[in-house]
């Protein structure tokens, strides 16, 4: 039985050092310089605001936050240089140190084990910047070198990232459960120079090393050593903390991300210093709605697009970043932590949100949690109705992709149409277009886009890297075209049909995918399930539901069953969406981030059937 303690004070708990790391700036003759390097910064920031020649205040909190987000919402212009470790983070140090921010700590990582690392901005100064000069010493990186980062949910890929950003070095996240063939495809494709990686990893990069040539350093981070490896921990206990933060411009590549893959092969989506720097601030503000007296946990793992929220989001506000290292996700753990720490800001992606409301949430008591985000597939309404019920908080569900920021939100304060993935966010022009990139009128079913001309927002990728056609095919007119189909209501509230491949044409009937999944969420004996098109002769295909059901229900009879559910969707929606064919499975396939990789589950029908498939596999 899980138990519920009430929220940790912060500050009142025992806080085992992190090795190599102290919890304190390393001396007073280092915070005396620290105060003489980050001046540069707050000017920067400054002067994203003042007019030239004017001598400015120091910027309250408030102000500077205020101006990013107008440069994010496109009411000033993007300046011309910009680094987030200098114009963001050093800012944020150095109103700490003038006391413009709460005693919380910057960043706050709970281990499996219950251990705690707590940095202030300051310390996260220092920190970075000795791993900064790892990576140009030892690593003999220069900025616009690539650098894979793949490390699991551990104080060091906070760092690394940071790191990054004042080197100047473009990362390019993975995630820990990347196998040999996943490490090898990704080091070939983004011709990384580096990678930084855990103990478990670096066997699985030695047996593809031959194979990956532009690979020149390799950093272990592990408290043992490797042969052929440079260790990271002992690196930086020497480094020195002086470094000068890499003058980036705006749109220089900051990082790479690797799409998730759902649908097929991941793609390279190069992202700018601005695009995540700043675009992500509104975001922040009106979505998470963080004030520098929050903490944020963002509970996904560090290797795909969504980290950015925790890299970014948290600390443009002057929030802290709370990060529990979930050696492996699992829901008592996830609710036994948000009770037990004083955050105020939850986010995770629907399937965690799937997995939590299985237990039961009234034994917990979550003191100071107010307010709880999720995106990266659709949210089923049962799902946010029963978190609801049971915690009295909304979950509020954004869509966007790794090649953009937030698309469509219910944003903070909004109200929510259940089943809806929101409104438009602003700075962008989100319409549904045809396939020649016309706009359709509210109620049609379309392509989900983005305006892109004659202005091509800037909190959006630049391109996929290497891949000029794929990037011009995702262009339609005056639009991107995300590849997703939705209708827009009347009242500017998008609903989500499916991605192009997933909707399901049944006698010329178009189905989306996620409102029977929706449908069969809501019978008891549907843990989650993944609605496929099968093969059929008559009406080309038919709806076919794999279902993972709960242990209740796990040795009912299947067929009566089957007639169970299908009588029950048949109910609850149109009646000829109902699932005509059914399967009991014990999980369904997903990727690492945790998305349903229905493509799998339809290739495997088509293949069956020896009919061609509709898309490729997923890597
Ligand atoms: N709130 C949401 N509701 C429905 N779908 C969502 C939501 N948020 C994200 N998605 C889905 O996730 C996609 C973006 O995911 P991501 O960029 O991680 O790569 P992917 O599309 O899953 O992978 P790949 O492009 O490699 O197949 C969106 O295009 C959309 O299909």
């Amino acid at each position: 039985m899980p138990q519920a303690p009430g929220p940790a004070v912060h500050g009142s708990r025992t806080e085992k050092p992190f090795p190599g790391f102290t919890n304190q700036a390393e001396d007073s003759s280092m915070r005396l310089w620290l105060r003489g390097l980050v001046r540069p910064a707050l000017t920067c920031a400054r002067g994203l605001s003042r007019s030239p020649g004017q001598s400015p205040p120091l910027p309250v909190p408030q102000k500077m936050v205020a101006t990013w987000e107008a440069i994010c919402l496109g009411t000033r212009p993007v300046p011309e240089y910009f680094n987030f470790a200098q114009d963001v983070l050093d800012a944020w140090s150095q109103l700490e140190k003038a006391g413009h921010r709460p005693p919380n700590p910057a960043f706050w990582w709970v281990s499996g084990d219950g251990a705690e690392v707590k940095w202030s901005f300051e310390e996260l100064g220092t920190l970075s910047r000795k791993a900064a000069n790892v990576l140009v010493g030892a690593c003999g990186l220069q900025p616009g070198d690539r650098m894979l980062l793949v490390l699991p949910r551990i104080p060091e890929w906070w760092l690394a990232s940071v790191a990054c950003m004042r080197a100047g070095v473009v990362m390019v996240p993975g995630t820990s459960q990347l196998m040999e063939k996943d490490l090898k495809y990704r080091l070939q494709e983004s011709r990384a120079k580096s990678i930084i990686t855990s103990g478990p990893l670096a066997p699985r990069v030695d047996a593809i090393r031959a194979d990956c040539p532009s690979l020149q350093t390799k950093l272990l981070v592990s408290d043992s050593s490797r042969p052929g490896w440079m260790n990271f921990r002992e690196l930086f206990r020497e480094a020195s903390a002086e470094h000068s933060c890499v003058r980036t411009k705006s749109r220089d590549p900051m990082s790479i991300f690797f799409t998730s893959g759902t649908t097929g092969t991941p793609k390279m989506v190069e992202h700018s210093h601005a695009s995540h720097g700043l675009g992500l601030v509104a975001c922040s503000r009106q979505f998470m709605a963080l004030t520098e007296s929050d903490i944020f946990w963002n509970a996904t793992d560090t290797g795909w697009v969504k980290a950015a929220w925790t890299l970014f989001c948290a600390w443009h506000n002057g929030a802290c970043v709370f990060v529990h290292e979930l050696p492996q996700v699992e829901a008592k753990v996830i609710l036994h932590t948000l009770s037990r720490f004083p955050i105020t800001t939850y986010c995770s992606v629907p399937t965690i949100y799937r997995l939590l409301v299985q237990e039961d949430l009234t034994r917990y008591q979550f003191q100071s949690l107010k307010h709880c985000v999720t995106g990266g597939e659709a949210l089923n309404p049962d799902v946010r109705e029963k978190w609801k019920n049971q915690t009295g908080l909304e979950v509020h569900e954004g869509y966007g992709q790794s090649e953009t920021i937030l698309i469509c939100a219910n944003l903070k304060g909004t109200t929510i149409k259940p089943g809806s993935m929101g409104k438009a966010c602003a700075p962008y022009d989100v319409q549904i277009v045809d396939d020649d990139g016309n706009i359709l009128p509210p109620g049609e079913e379309g392509n989900v886009a983005i305006r892109i001309r004659p202005k091509r927002p800037f909190c959006f990728f630049s391109c996929y890297l290497d891949n000029p056609k794929k990037t011009a095919e995702s262009e339609r007119g005056d639009f991107y075209i995300t590849g997703d189909r939705a209708h827009m209501d009347t009242d500017g509230y998008f609903w989500f049909l499916g991605r192009n491949d997933d909707v399901i044409n049944s006698s010329s009937y178009r189905i989306g995918p996620f409102e029977v999944e929706s449908a069969l969420a809501e019978h008891p004996a549907v843990v989650e399930s993944a609605v496929v098109g099968s093969p059929d002769p008559i009406r080309g295909e038919v709806v076919k539901a794999f279902i993972v059901l709960s242990p209740a229900y796990s040795s009912r009879d299947p067929e009566e069953l089957t007639r169970e559910l299908q009588e029950h969707v048949k109910r609850v929606t149109a009646p000829y969406k109902y699932p005509r064919k059914v399967a009991f499975v014990s999980e369904l396939p997903k990727t690492v981030s945790g998305k349903i990789q229905r493509v799998q589950l339809r290739n495997q029908e088509w293949r069956d059937k020896r009919q061609p498939q509709k898309g490729p596999a997923g890597l």
